[in-house]
């Protein structure tokens, strides 16, 4: 008999730095199909599934050409950057099956349909992935804060952040080898303590809507269907 998941529909954030695999910047074609796996993995469950997807990999990499420009326009090349992450991911998608739509925040209609939300929702409901790109549409801001948008937005369940580290540490684990994992950590912790895992934007909103976020590591096999069906994996940040 197959699990019952625990949440029936997601609010996925998947960093764009993750879609890299070992490369400096980019997309990684096998990376990008595991990662599409997981995602399988989940809506084979009929768990309705919702992406915002973040832009490091290929924004990080035009980075020196962005240092002293104007902020807006260069966040707007980063929002951009999340399109291009967007058409690839639903590319590799439709290899492996998945039927997904994008919208994108910003209007560029000859290449993804516009964000419109009750369709985004009819989407989900058709079970269909929807892919969020361009952010939230405007400068300033980052994915963390779109994903924390549209979940809401969405009605979801809960965001899950699957990023490179396995959960939120008492400080960045990848920086300090004596950080110490959470199981869960409350919003007003995570905030108060100034934990970089998100943006202090998209906690502070999580809190005030009580959306809960789980963080956990896309690199894990299996770890997107294990925090989906309730089991103990990763970090609850909670109210
Ligand atoms: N307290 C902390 N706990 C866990 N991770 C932390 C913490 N502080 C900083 N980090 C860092 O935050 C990073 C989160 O990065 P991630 O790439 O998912 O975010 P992003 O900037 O939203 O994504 P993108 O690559 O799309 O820009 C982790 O790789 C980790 O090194
Ligand atoms: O709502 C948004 C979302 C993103 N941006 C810009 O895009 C890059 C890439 O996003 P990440 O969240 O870092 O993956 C970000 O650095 C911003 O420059 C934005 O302006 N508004």
């Amino acid at each position: 008999m197959s699990q019952a998941p625990k949440y029936k529909r997601i609010l996925l954030k998947l960093s764009g730095e993750a879609l890299m695999g070992d490369d400096s910047y980019g997309i990684n074609r096998a990376t990008i199909g595991r990662i599409v796996d997981e995602v399988k993995g989940v809506v084979d469950l009929g768990v309705q599934v919702a992406i915002v997807i973040g832009g490091g990999n290929i924004f990080r990499g035009v980075a020196p050409a962005a240092a002293g420009m104007d902020r807006a326009t260069a966040d707007y090349m980063g929002m951009l950057a999340t399109v291009m992450n967007a058409l690839a991911l639903q590319d590799a998608m439709r290899h492996a099956g998945i039927v997904s739509r994008v919208q994108s925040a910003l209007t560029i209609q000859q290449v993804a349909e516009p964000y419109v939300r009750g369709k985004a929702i009819r989407y989900l409901e058709e079970n269909k992935v929807v892919i969020f790109g361009a952010g939230t549409g405007n400068p300033f801001f980052t994915t963390d804060t779109a994903a924390a948008l549209r979940g809401m937005e969405m009605s979801a369940d809960i965001v899950l952040k699957a990023t490179k580290v396995d959960g939120v540490y008492t400080d960045d684990p990848k920086k300090n080898p004596d950080a110490v994992r959470y199981q869960t950590v409350t919003f007003d912790e995570a905030i108060g303590r100034n934990l970089k895992v998100m943006d202090a934007t998209a906690f502070a909103l999580c809190r005030d809507q009580k959306m809960n976020i789980a963080v956990f590591s896309i690199f894990k096999a299996g770890a997107l269907k294990r925090v989906v069906l309730g089991e103990d994996e990763g970090t609850l940040v909670h109210c």
